[in-house]
């Protein structure tokens, strides 16, 4: 038990001699992501959100996404993404962001980890989405947790295999996940992914609780001065694939869909930047000038990811507040998901164009978790 959650003995003895009743069952469940991202705001030295910085973006951002009609739709028209609507598909996202993490690489355009798929060299996010669907093309069952128990090692290499002499980033850790996350899965939820789904009873908050309990991999919380802060980046993502996947019907349905907040990666953080968000000190800026490694647990990246999740919040909140009509439009998945592909778009305009836009590297920090 962490040091910051309560013994319950006690809770209980204090309750009693405050004469107050039960903690209430029935309280909505609760991934206190938000609450650590606050805490991490409030304790930042490294790191803060400039208000006129969140202004302004609230209202350039909102103006873009009514043009762009950023919705839950277009998530199934990546040529990549799965289109079924079924188990299948609930699988393979499952699968995906187990192993959504840590694609970056210091090597050029050509010798970088990529992925040969459709005639097409996939890298990034998309080089792991191109691996699953061309290891599904092959007759490669990878979406099936029993095939991550039963394959070899090599069988599992070779379903990773990347198009140039760069490996994929963390494969051993990767093949440890899936074995890992496969056990469990026999053991707790009958080999069924679908069971873990079903066992969240349509709370999104219940399912990320449910998979951080269960699943190690999932875990992604670290100590940040005497107490414990959550992201749980990856199983955020995954609540927010299968709601857009599945245009929030069936296995997408989640009646508390808000409380997800962004998943704090090394792209997101990227663009608050460039967006005049957040703030970084001048060594915090230098070091990611210089793409020097920070370390995953250290002050610097806590504060850059906690930020993150806060200076988006305060921005959705600020966009209601300029424009009341954003209340049953937004949430921070879709900001989240508008801010991931416009991060994209314009390093991909960088480069084609040799233009330097006002991009500063993304944080070089090598982890499971993002
Ligand atoms: N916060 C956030 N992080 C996201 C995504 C996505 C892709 N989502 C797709 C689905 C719907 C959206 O419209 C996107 O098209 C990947 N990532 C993370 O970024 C990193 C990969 O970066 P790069 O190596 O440059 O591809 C890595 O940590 C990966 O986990 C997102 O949406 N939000």
């Amino acid at each position: 038990m962490s040091d910051d959650e309560a013994d319950p003995e006690l809770l209980a003895l204090l309750r009693q001699s405050l004469g107050l009743g039960p903690p209430s069952a029935s309280a909505p469940p609760n991934t206190r992501v938000l609450e650590s991202a606050e805490y991490v705001y409030d304790n930042s030295i490294d790191v803060s959100i400039v208000s006129g910085g969140t202004k302004s973006a609230a209202s350039s951002i909102w103006q873009t996404m009514q043009e762009k009609d950023i919705s839950t739709d277009t998530w199934s028209d990546h040529e990549l993404h799965p289109k079924a609507k079924n188990e299948g598909t609930v699988n393979f996202i499952f699968t995906m962001d187990l192993l959504n993490f840590s694609f970056w690489s210091e090597l050029d355009e050509e010798r970088r980890f990529q992925v040969e798929y459709r005639d097409k060299k996939w890298t990034g996010y998309w080089s792991l989405v191109a691996i699953l669907q061309r290891a599904l093309e092959e007759g490669t069952p990878i979406s099936s947790p029993s095939f991550w128990i039963d394959a070899s090692d090599e069988q599992l290499r070779h379903v990773f295999r990347s198009s140039t002499d760069e490996a994929m980033p963390l494969l051993d850790e990767r093949i440890s996940l899936l074995r890992e996350t496969a056990q469990i899965l026999e053991d707790c939820f009958d080999g069924s992914i679908l069971n873990v789904v079903n066992q969240a009873n349509k709370s999104a908050a219940a399912f990320v609780n449910l998979l951080v309990d269960y699943f190690p991999g999932f875990r992604d919380e670290h100590a940040f001065h005497g107490k414990t802060v959550r992201f749980y980046k990856r199983a955020q993502i995954l609540v927010a694939d299968l709601w857009a996947a599945f245009s929030r019907q069936d296995y997408g349905a989640f009646d508390d869909i808000g409380h997800i907040t962004i998943f704090p990666d090394y792209r997101i953080p990227q663009m608050l930047q460039s967006l005049n968000v957040l703030w970084y000190s001048p060594r915090l800026e230098a070091k990611i000038k210089r793409k020097e490694e920070l370390k995953s647990g250290e002050h610097l990246e806590v504060e850059i990811r906690g930020c993150s999740i806060w200076a988006v919040e305060l921005l959705r909140r600020e966009m209601i507040k300029q424009h009341p009509e954003a209340k049953d439009k937004i949430n921070s998945i879709l900001i989240d998901f508008f801010l991931y592909d416009t991060c994209k778009e314009r390093e991909a305009a960088a480069e084609k164009s040799g233009i330097k836009v006002d991009l500063l590297p993304h944080h070089r920090t090598r982890s499971i978790w993002y």
